[in-house]
């Protein structure tokens, strides 16, 4: 049986009236690349600063590399490694610089630190800007210089908040390829993103709304599991064809994606298309292969798209 890197039970925080993770229970796999999928809000870094015991919880539990967090949060430091979503880079410092002052935070010290920032150096292609201020590094230099020291200490468990933000397409494929080999060399991920070609290359996932985890598991078995039907529907005016449909009790949401309209229709109707074919007389219409978006419209009600 795999072992497991991080469970949580439960897991509840609380500002004021606001409860921003509601117990939240999880178990990841050690080696695994597990995403914690959600909008703006939904309580996403909340729940990795609880998971690394930066912050408080009001009530659950959390095992972190079969130790219970509470009361290790010092003696776990070491094995955890944490990318906040602004890089939390020094603007003022240059890359070599930033890399030596996080390797003495960890405690890296002497040869040891040396042959580690050069090995970083080389594998994040930053050797030939050791001098270069972080400040003044494009949006992907600065992910990758972030990514150098969230591993400086060459952790077992690696959180990574948003990574993506703030770079292009390439730099966040080229990214993920990156933490395919820490993943391969065994260090277990946790990484919040609101982009669904992101979650869907995670092992496993978390789907989180106002703080709740409305689905967890595997993105294709997610797919497949999922409560809707996704028909996809082509023809003339999809605006006032979309409004037609919301008015449908059955219709979780009616979505423009180019020239068509991409509805899913709740399982409890037993034929998608027998209940949307007399309403889309003048349409053409398919069943199709529900996506990764899908899921998370299926299951935040639509509240997020549409
Ligand atoms: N220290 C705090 N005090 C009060 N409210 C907070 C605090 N930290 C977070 N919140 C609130 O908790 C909720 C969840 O915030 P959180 O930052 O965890 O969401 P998120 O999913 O990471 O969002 P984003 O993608 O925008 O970073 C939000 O409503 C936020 O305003």
């Amino acid at each position: 049986m795999s072992k497991i890197a991080l469970q949580a039970d439960k897991l509840t925080k609380r500002f004021g009236k606001l409860t921003a993770v509601n117990e939240l229970s999880l178990s990841i796999e050690c080696g695994a690349i597990y995403g914690f999928l959600g909008p703006n809000g939904c309580g996403k870094s909340t729940a990795i600063r609880l998971l690394t015991g930066l912050l408080l919880a009001d009530a659950g539990e959390v095992t972190v590399l079969g130790q219970p967090l509470a009361g290790h949060e010092e003696a776990l430091k070491s094995r955890i490694g944490y990318m906040t979503q602004k890089f939390s880079l020094y603007e003022n410092l240059t890359v070599l610089e930033n890399l030596r002052f996080v390797a003495a935070i960890y405690n890296v010290k002497g040869a040891a630190a040396t042959q580690r920032i050069d090995e970083l150096l080389q594998l994040y292609g930053l050797a030939e800007r050791t001098q270069q201020l972080a400040g003044t590094m494009s949006g992907g230099q600065r992910q990758r210089l972030a990514l150098a020291c969230a591993t400086i200490h060459q952790p077992e468990l690696l959180f990574l908040d948003e990574p993506t933000s703030a770079v292009d397409p390439e730099n966040r494929r080229d990214f993920w390829e990156r933490l395919f080999d820490l993943s391969a060399a065994g260090t277990t991920i946790l990484v919040s993103t609101h982009y669904m070609d992101e979650a869907e290359r995670c092992h496993g996932l978390a789907i989180l709304e106002h703080g709740i985890k409305r689905a967890d598991g595997a993105p294709r078995a997610l797919m497949q599991a999922m409560a809707a039907n996704v028909v996809e529907i082509s023809g003339d005016n999809l605006r006032q064809l979309k409004q037609q449909l919301a008015a449908v009790p059955e219709v979780i949401s009616a979505a423009q994606v180019g020239n068509h309209l991409r509805v899913l229709v709740s399982k409890t109707v037993a034929d998608a298309m027998e209940l949307l074919t007399p309403i889309c007389r003048d349409y053409e219409l398919a069943l199709v292969r529900p996506s990764l978006e899908d899921v998370f419209v299926s299951c935040t009600g639509g509240r997020h798209v549409g």
